[in-house]
């Protein structure tokens, strides 16, 4: 399979470049991964960060783990350094289920051809893997984009938050996929992105590829939607996922709880998009799902400016939980999910 290059991710061959989203929209800056822990970290780091490119990167820093110790003549300790490999990549962020998935593909993949191949040959097998991973993420959410511009018509306004967009995954997004793809349709789609406190993903990220693809984008504060819904301004609202529970509940970022509830007052759809590679049938529902607790920074600075002094007591989740009685619908590459969702998640899982 051919080297893959989109604006999120480059394989080369030999290492991982990725673009810095720290520094988005401001300063257009690349990291290059050499080795695992070069991913690990970056992943840690919010470099790169949005579930399904996290799965695509750690998938690659599989990869990068196993060129580094594929020179061992010991097929056993090779298989024994992959699972430290797998180990420290699947304890950079928690909540993104996307990161579980593509290790456990990886690994399933590592032991299944384990016993007919030499090392080299495996390392080959995983790099076709991880690519294979990569392009399907791009097409998977071209899919979402499809199912789910049905959903909008011409003229909408789509309020998001958060960034579930190309930078999110390996190419496209999910919920900006869906905007894309309205909008590749034909459709008069504008944007209200919330800016996404505390880390800004949708003020630096969301508006920076929207305005980069021509998609007209209003950029507010988080406090304001509830004003915007009420004024009427918005029509849909479209978001990303990090982990789906088997009943439909959905872990996203912080934020997006309030949304929902604010969706629901006001009797406007609430989408989430996502790849059925989010769902985690193994979890039953939101309460079973690990919420991410970042670094109190985020919240006690705001994009480099102190808000409060050091002593003030801060709490930084850095994801929420909707439950599934406020979610219109799911958008799946398969098809759009709508309640009973426990009954039609385990029906498309199984498909
Ligand atoms: C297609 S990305 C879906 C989600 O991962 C996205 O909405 C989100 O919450 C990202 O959180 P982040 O902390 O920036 O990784």
């Amino acid at each position: 399979m051919k080297n893959i290059k989109t604006m999120t991710m480059e394989w080369t061959g030999n290492s991982l470049v990725l673009i810095d989203q720290r520094y988005l929209p401001l300063e257009e800056k690349y990291v290059e991964c050499r080795n695992y822990l070069d991913v690990a970290n970056s992943i840690k780091d919010m470099v790169v960060r949005g579930a399904p490119a996290i799965g695509a990167t750690a998938a690659f820093g599989f990869v990068l783990g196993a060129k580094e110790f594929s020179h061992l003549s010991d097929k056993n300790l090779f298989l024994n350094k992959l699972d430290e490999v797998k180990n420290s990549l699947s304890k950079t962020r928690p909540t993104a289920v996307n990161l579980f998935w593509a290790l456990n593909r990886m690994d399933k993949v590592l032991k299944d051809s384990f016993q007919n191949e030499e090392t080299n040959d495996l390392v080959k097998t995983l790099e076709e893997e991880a690519l294979k991973i990569a392009y399907e993420d791009i097409e998977i959410n071209k899919q979402i984009g499809k199912n789910g511009e049905t959903l909008l018509n011409d003229g909408d306004t789509v309020l998001t938050h958060c960034n579930a967009g190309a930078l999110a995954t390996v190419d496209y997004g999910t919920a900006l996929g869906v905007i894309r793809a309205a909008v590749e349709n034909g459709k008069d789609i504008q944007v209200y992105a919330d800016e996404t406190r505390p880390y800004l993903q949708g003020a630096r990220l969301t508006v920076w590829e929207l305005v980069k693809s021509g998609i007209k984008t209003t950029l507010i504060t988080d406090n304001m939607a509830g004003w915007v819904m009420k004024q009427g301004k918005i029509n849909a609202i479209i978001v990303g996922a990090d982990r789906i529970a088997r009943n439909g509940d959905v872990a996203n970022k912080i934020g997006t709880y309030s949304v929902a509830v604010l969706a629901k007052r006001h009797g406007i759809p609430f989408y989430v998009a996502a790849p059925l590679s989010t769902i985690d049938i193994e979890t039953k529902d939101g309460e079973g799902i690990p919420i991410e607790e970042r670094n109190h920074n985020e919240v006690r600075f705001c994009h480099k400016t102190r808000l409060v002094p050091d002593d003030v007591n801060i709490y930084n989740p850095a994801f929420d939980v909707t439950p599934n009685e406020l979610v219109t619908a799911i958008i799946t590459e398969k098809k759009v999910l709508r309640s009973p969702y426990e009954k039609n998640i385990m029906e498309v899982v199984t498909l």
